[in-house]
Order: structure tokens, then sequence, then C-alpha cells
């Protein structure tokens, strides 16, 4: 088992995706990476894909890069644009099992004084990780997201995040994503790995409020409804 490294070096690339590597600032990491075996133990599932996990395959349906991905459900507190109180992510189709997004930072997200709360953050790369599953047709929800917060973020503070997809394996889906202040290019704040579940329609109908599904099966907005809805879990 190998011992956690300062910085998030601890990750490591998966063999056979397109490690994503890079730039001058040594806090950075890779986009395409899982964590090591230091957070996977005897029955706890973790964050490393099994030996027969595949590469990710983007679905041919899937949005073409640079397209918005809109919000799945108006009312999300990540995307949701008719939510007063969410964090407004707008993300984009990306190259490959790719998504882009950008998250500003306001004051209604404060931690300490004039700083981003790390939970906030959390959910801005929960959100953009959970947009990702859109390119592979798959209705999937957060199994397990583990953060590194690499520098603070300010209020009023644009981030830009990219996550990408790194493998499948049956049900699971293993997604890493990193946030850059400012700038796509610019200073790392937060990374993260996660793995989604894939899930049937039922786990929101049965575990959350039916009749509001249903109100969102009949947005007039069809993209919406197609994002959330039209794929085969
Ligand atoms: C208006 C309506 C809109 C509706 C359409 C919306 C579209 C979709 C968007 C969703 C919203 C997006 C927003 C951001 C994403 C969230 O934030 S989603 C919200 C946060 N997440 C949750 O609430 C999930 C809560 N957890 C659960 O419901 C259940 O534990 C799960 C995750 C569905 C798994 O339960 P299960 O289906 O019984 O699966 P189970 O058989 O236990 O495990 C299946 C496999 O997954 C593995 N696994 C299970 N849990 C874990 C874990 N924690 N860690 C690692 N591996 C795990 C198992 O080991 C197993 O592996 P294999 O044996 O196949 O190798």
């Amino acid at each position: 088992m190998s011992a956690p490294v300062k910085g998030g070096e601890r990750r490591r690339k998966i063999p056979g995706t397109n490690g994503h590597t890079a730039g001058k600032d040594p806090a950075e990491g890779r986009v395409s990476r899982v964590s090591g075996a230091t957070t996977d133990s005897p029955g706890r599932p973790g964050l490393t894909p099994p030996p027969d996990a595949g590469p990710p395959v983007r679905h041919p349906a899937a949005p073409a890069p640079g397209e918005p991905l809109g919000a799945h459900y108006d009312l999300c507190f990540g995307c949701g644009g008719g939510q007063p109180h969410g964090l407004h992510v707008r993300s984009y189709a990306g190259e490959g099992v790719t998504v882009t997004a950008e998250f500003t930072v306001q004051p209604a997200h404060q931690g300490a004084p004039g700083l981003a709360h790390g939970g906030i953050l959390v959910s801005a790369l929960d959100e953009t990780l959970g947009s990702v599953n859109w390119l592979l047709q798959a209705i999937a929800v957060t199994g397990r997201l583990e953060t590194d917060f690499v520098r603070p973020v300010p209020v009023g503070t644009t981030l830009h995040l990219r996550a990408e997809c790194t493998a499948v394996a049956g049900r699971k889906i293993y997604s890493s994503a990193v946030g850059r202040i400012g700038s796509p290019d610019g200073p790392v704040a937060v990374r993260a790995d996660a793995v989604f579940i894939r899930v049937k329609v039922e786990h929101f109908t049965k575990n959350g409020r039916p009749d509001e599904v249903k109100v969102a099966m009949t947005d007039p907005d069809a993209r919406k409804v197609a994002r959330a809805f039209e794929v085969n879990p």
C-alpha cells in the first residue's frame, strides 16, 4: 500500500487512458488519474478501477464538443437555473468523454471570510463529474467522491473545471476532475476522483418525489428531458 504524498502525487494514471498532463504548477496533477490504494480497503469498494475495467466510450448521440449541457433539473443545486440557492454551474461537452465547466464563487458560498467553503467546492466538482455521465448517456449517482483542496478559492473567483471519465466497469463509472482558478490554465485549486454507479429512473421515483419527477419529464425544454430520462441505464 502506498503512502499518501503531499500535492496529490499518490494519484496514478489508468493504463489505456489518455493522461492529461501538466503545466508548470507543482500542485498540478493529471486529469486522468484515480486515487491510489490508500483509500481502497477490503470490504469497502474504492476508487481504483478493477482489472476488468475498460475505457469509457463516448455515446454517438452525445452532444458535440463545445455544446452547452444545460441543466438536467431546473431545481438542481449544482446546475439548475431555477434554483436561487444553487451554484449555477455551466458545463460544456468536451472531446472524448470530458466536460468543462465554470462556477463563480458568490458571497453566499463563503466558509472563512472571503473564501469559498470546501463543501461548496465539492458540490461544484460533483456536478461537473456527474455531467460527464451524459456523454455516456448513463443515469448515474455519486457513490464516492474524494477531493484534494490545493489552494484557497476567493469569493468572486471563477473556477474552471474539467472532468474526464477514465474507466467503466459494469455499473461503475470512474471519473476525475480538476478545478483551476481564473482560467482553464490557471493554478489548480481542487482535484477529485469519483466513482458513479448507474441506476434506473426508479432510483429517483422510489427514493425522491415521483410527482416532481413526472413534472420534470414534461418540461418544455426537450433537451433537459432527454438529458434526464431518455437514456438506457
Ligand atoms: C427530476 C429528476 C431527475 C432524474 C434524472 C437525473 C439524472 C441523474 C443526475 C443525478 C444528479 C446529479 C448530481 C451530481 C451527482 C450526485 O450528487 S448524485 C447524489 C448523491 N449520491 C447518492 O445519493 C447515492 C446514494 N447511494 C445509493 O443510492 C446507492 O448506494 C447506490 C450508489 C445506487 C448503489 O446501490 P446499489 O444500486 O444497491 O448498488 P450495489 O449493488 O450496492 O453496488 C453496485 C456496484 O457499485 C459499487 N459501489 C456501490 N457503492 C459504492 C461506493 N460508495 N463506492 C464505490 N463503489 C460502490 C459496488 O461495489 C458494486 O460493484 P460490483 O459488485 O458491481 O463490482
